[in-house]
């Protein structure tokens, strides 16, 4: 057998009582694109800190090219041959991409700039280096980071979730990006939930569940339900048909929107027209960066429309456009932005707190004061009711792993028992069993008759969920289309701006 690039023996990692790792065994081979899978909390991200450099292991060794190896930090790991990919972009938005990857690497901007074109030729990644950062797509910053890691010359590239930012057709040209790396010698670690996307580029893979490794496979030779099986230890639930429902009123009505924004690298709407009835769910498709932020903003109320600006959003029946996002709440609107640690939550507070920030009118205050007792048992039940994986009600936002701390936004928002709910990418970073929870959660609250809007990079998901779609593509928001009548690509050909096909209007 051929010496394995990486080896990692018995690594264990805690923080507190928790095991985020136990007794991890793994061997990368050379030349190799090996999956990391996993429910959410799994151990997934403690793991790839530990390769990184980012944190050390309580236990356990690493061994580089068959020697011994420890790392103090993500500078020695990179001298040793390893890169990072991380999900959230740390590049500067008002600098050029070569003054980017100048702030990490020695030389001349002109040498630099040659050496970005000569990896971008080779790899598929090609981003104009005197480009100015702000006016990339999001699969461009990200080919940046790429670039970046690759001028460091790594034997081994991690990448923690690389697809959940992309849209639809970046993917394959990543995938290629990926093979080629293999192809030339280096070796990856791909962090992913897909696990269709993991069969169709990974040779090996090696599965965790609650710290600990369940299995080593080639993913190639598996289902995804048997995948699926291996990760959550029992089968997956099936999704729950929708009710037929009859014309419920409108509980969110946007007539001939138009927003032009103070920020020059906000995307400006243009007559955005949309009607959500009750027992309804509408999904809003694209590629983000085509308007969705401004779009939420204007929706829950971070945006106010101008004081000479009347009759363009309406809320169950009320003109809402200059209120405040406490008053649109108090008109029975519930929000789960995309931002979930910016916006969702507040990281440094415990969960029984962030349980506050929004379900406050539920009677969890007493005289202007916190009813404690009554604070925490809402953050326990809906810790309990959406599987949030976690000591307690007493642990703080910031210690969960990301996508236990969506589904307990998620749930934070439906326990109000809002006529109108806005969730921004739903199961962005969850995994696929709690995925498949929140999405029949939205369609029996839909059955029962609450009205829902998504917005959601991922199609499947808005074919799953949605009664109607519209896309949105630089800053216009299509017509709806009938979710049974539509194909996907036709959804395609309205996310990328050409011409619409003959998808069946809604009347
Ligand atoms: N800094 C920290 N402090 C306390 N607990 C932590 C910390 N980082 C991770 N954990 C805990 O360790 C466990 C593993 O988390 P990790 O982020 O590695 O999971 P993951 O598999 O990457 O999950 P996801 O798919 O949701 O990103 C979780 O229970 C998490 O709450």
């Amino acid at each position: 057998m051929t010496t394995p690039l990486l080896s990692l023996r018995g690594v264990s990692k805690s923080y507190g009582q928790i095991k985020a790792n136990r007794g991890i065994d793994l061997d990368v081979a050379p030349r190799s694109i090996h999956a990391i899978l996993g429910e959410n909390g799994a151990g997934k991200s403690t793991l790839m800190k530990l390769i990184y450099g980012v944190e050390q292991p309580d236990e356990g060794s690493l061994s580089w090219n068959g020697e011994a190896m420890a790392l103090a930090s993500p500078a020695e790991a990179r001298r040793r041959g390893i890169g990072m990919v991380f999900q959230h972009f740390s590049l500067f938005e008002t600098l050029t991409v070569v003054e980017n990857i100048q702030l990490v690497m020695p030389g001349k901007k002109a040498e630099l700039a040659e050496r970005m074109r000569s990896l971008g030729r080779d790899f598929w990644l090609e981003v104009d280096p005197l480009a100015h950062m702000h006016a990339l797509s999001v699969g461009e910053r990200q080919r940046v980071e790429i670039i970046r890691c690759l001028m460091t010359d790594p034997k081994l590239l991690i990448l923690d979730e690389p697809t959940s930012v992309l849209p639809p057709q970046a993917v394959e040209k990543l995938f290629e990006t990926l093979r080629r790396l293999r192809d030339r010698g280096v070796s990856i670690l791909f962090i992913s939930h897909k696990l269709e996307e993991i069969r169709s580029l990974c040779d090996r893979a090696t599965i965790l569940r609650a710290g600990q490794v369940t299995g080593h496979v080639d993913p190639r030779e598996h289902d995804a339900h048997e995948l699926a099986r291996m990760m959550i230890g029992r089968d997956m639930p099936q999704p729950t048909p929708p009710a037929p429902n009859a014309m419920g009123e409108k509980r969110l009505e946007l007539i001939g929107l138009d927003y032009m924004p103070d920020d020059p690298f906000a995307v400006p709407l243009s007559k955005v027209s949309l009607t959500l009835r009750a027992g309804e769910i509408l999904g809003i498709a694209g590629i983000s960066g085509n308007g969705q932020s401004e779009l939420a903003a204007l929706i829950s109320g971070e945006t106010r429309l101008g004081q000479h600006e009347h009759d363009r959003i309406f809320m169950m029946g009320r003109d809402v456009g200059q209120m405040g996002a406490a008053a649109r709440r108090r008109l029975g609107f519930a929000f789960v932005p995309e931002d979930r640690l910016g916006r969702g939550a507040v990281p440094e507070m415990s969960l029984t707190l962030n349980g506050l920030l929004t379900a406050h009118p539920l009677k969890l205050l007493r005289r202007g004061l916190v009813d404690r007792s009554k604070a925490k048992a809402f953050a326990e039940d809906c810790i309990r009711d959406y599987d949030v994986r976690t000591p307690g009600p007493d642990a703080e936002a910031g210690s969960l792993s990301g996508g236990n701390l969506q589904k307990f936004i998620v749930g934070r928002e439906i326990m109000l028992a809002p006529g109108l709910l806005f969730v921004a990418q739903p199961t962005w970073g969850v995994d696929i069993g709690a995925a498949m929870a929140i999405r029949q959660r939205l369609v029996k609250l839909r059955n029962e008759g609450m009205a829902i809007l998504v917005i959601s990079e991922e199609l499947e998901e808005l074919f799953e969920l949605s009664d109607f779609i519209q896309v949105l593509h630089h800053g216009t928001l299509s017509p709806p289309l009938v979710t049974r009548d539509t194909k996907p690509e036709e959804i395609g050909r309205y996310m990328i701006g050409s011409a619409p096909g003959s998808g069946k209007l809604a009347s």
